[in-house]
């Protein structure tokens, strides 16, 4: 299994109050699996992918990550877990300024030790980047940062892949393409993919749809 969350709960503090997020959530996910992750929003789709990203911790519950338990995790563990075995795409999480968008894809890939030139090459092909190599991102729209994200994630084939409206910054029709795309490489790689979506058009193209309601999953 790569994915599998049991009764996990979560509540953050917010002026002053305690408010609970996850009241009990539960999910797992098969390798292959693609999963839309909806609810209303505020409904704590985001709190739920941070957990899962080891980048928060839950108040009660088991998270285990590609045979991972997260609870027992030390830092360094699970930053090598989102170096190489979970692929992020997030919109707070995105590129390094500094580098060109074929770095930035390079460097995902080096520091996960899966250096592959020709796999990066292609991934900017089929993201449709060419032309954008040298770039840096600040000289990128929107959308096209999007994509680079989506190929910096991809590029250290990740056996997982959490992501956040990867496509919430694109109109209908890119959309459209790069979710095809990423449900073709997901395909291809066997990966998984949890992806949160406000959409039930892009909810209704993964193999399985999941909402977050009250706190628990419906
Ligand atoms: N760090 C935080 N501190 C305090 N409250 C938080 C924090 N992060 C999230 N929340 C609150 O927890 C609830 C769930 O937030 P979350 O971002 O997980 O929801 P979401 O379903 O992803 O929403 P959206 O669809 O609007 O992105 C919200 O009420 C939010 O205000």
């Amino acid at each position: 299994m790569l994915l599998n969350i049991e009764n996990v709960e979560k509540s953050h503090v917010s002026g002053g109050s305690r408010v609970a997020v996850l009241r009990g959530v539960s999910l797992s996910l098969e390798a292959g699996e693609t999963v839309a992750l909806t609810g209303e929003s505020g409904s704590g789709k985001s709190t739920c992918l941070h957990l899962c990203a080891g980048l928060d911790r839950p108040d009660a519950g088991r998270i285990v990550v590609v045979g991972c338990d997260l609870a027992r995790a030390d830092d360094a563990t699970l930053a090598g877990l989102r170096r190489g075995t979970v692929g992020l795409i997030f919109q707070q999480f995105n590129l390094i300024p500094s580098l060109t968008v074929r770095a930035n894809l390079a460097f995902q890939a080096r520091l996960s030790g899966r250096d592959d030139p020709d796999w990066c090459g292609e991934l900017a092909m089929r993201l449709g980047l060419e032309g954008l190599h040298d770039r840096y991102p600040e000289q990128l729209s929107g959308g096209q940062q999007q994509r680079v994200a989506i190929g910096r994630a991809l590029a250290a084939r990740p056996a997982l892949i959490l992501a956040d409206e990867p496509t919430g910054n694109l109109d209908e029709a890119t959309g459209d393409a790069v979710l095809d795309l990423m449900l073709e490489l997901v395909a291809e790689s066997g990966a998984g993919l949890l992806m949160v979506t406000h959409s039930p058009r892009l909810a209704g193209r993964l193999g399985r749809r999941v909402r977050l309601t009250g706190g628990r999953l419906a």
